[in-house]
């Protein structure tokens, strides 16, 4: 059997190597947009969301990888009760990060595994980040220091890297915040005895 990340998050996979994993990288082909339209106009709560398309890619490929286990992973970013998705580009990311200046924004953290086609188990974590307030010549600065690598993150930062310095306080799971709840993770894993406990 083997583990595989059906996700093309670098840091994901970067998170799971690091922390001793042997996996195989297989991006699912779900379209998110297609999977969480009816759910968006149904209201549906981010941390739910987040669930249904971390459960939606790794069915999709492990419906494919007959006894593989599959990681699938969704981060929601929500907003003053709207749901954001990554920047389109740098000047969508400027005014993102000049709207959450001074204020909170949550991120939900989705993780399923699944075997043959089916979820076997599931956890969401939600971390609340707050913004200090940004100059729009910090912003500028930052984003000219940090470049486009941070369009690869659905709230324009990395934590782990210049993104710390846009925040006065970060409440919940560091590896939350990065894309992926991994404690829960290596616990089920270890249950499972796919590593050691
Ligand atoms: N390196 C880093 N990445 C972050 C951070 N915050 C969020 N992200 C990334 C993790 C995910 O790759 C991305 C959230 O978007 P998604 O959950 O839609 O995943 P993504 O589209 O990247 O890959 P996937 O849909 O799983 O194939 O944002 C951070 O602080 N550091």
């Amino acid at each position: 059997m083997g583990l595989v990340l059906a996700s093309g998050s670098r840091i994901r996979a970067q998170l799971l190597e690091n922390a001793g994993l042997t996996i195989e990288v297989d991006p699912s082909d779900v379209d998110e947009r297609a999977v969480e339209a009816p759910l968006l106009k149904a209201e549906f709560p981010p941390e739910d969301l987040a669930s249904v398309l971390a459960e939606a890619k790794a069915e999709n490929v492990s419906a494919r990888r007959s006894g593989d286990l599959v990681i699938g992973a969704d981060q929601i970013l929500a907003f003053e009760g709207q749901r954001r998705t990554k920047p389109d580009d740098m000047e969508a990311a400027r005014r993102q990060l000049l709207e959450f200046s001074g204020k909170t924004h949550e991120l939900h953290s989705a993780v399923v595994l699944s075997k043959n086609g089916e979820a076997i188990w599931r956890r969401v974590s939600t971390a609340r980040l707050t913004m200090r307030t940004l100059s729009p010549a910090f912003v500028g600065h930052y984003l000219a220091n940090a470049g486009d690598a941070v369009l690869s993150s659905v709230g324009a930062y990395q934590l782990e890297g210049l993104g710390v310095q846009l925040f006065e306080k970060i409440e919940g799971d560091y590896f939350t915040i990065l894309g992926l709840p991994l404690l829960p993770l290596l616990e089920q894993l270890r249950e499972l005895q796919v590593i050691e406990k």
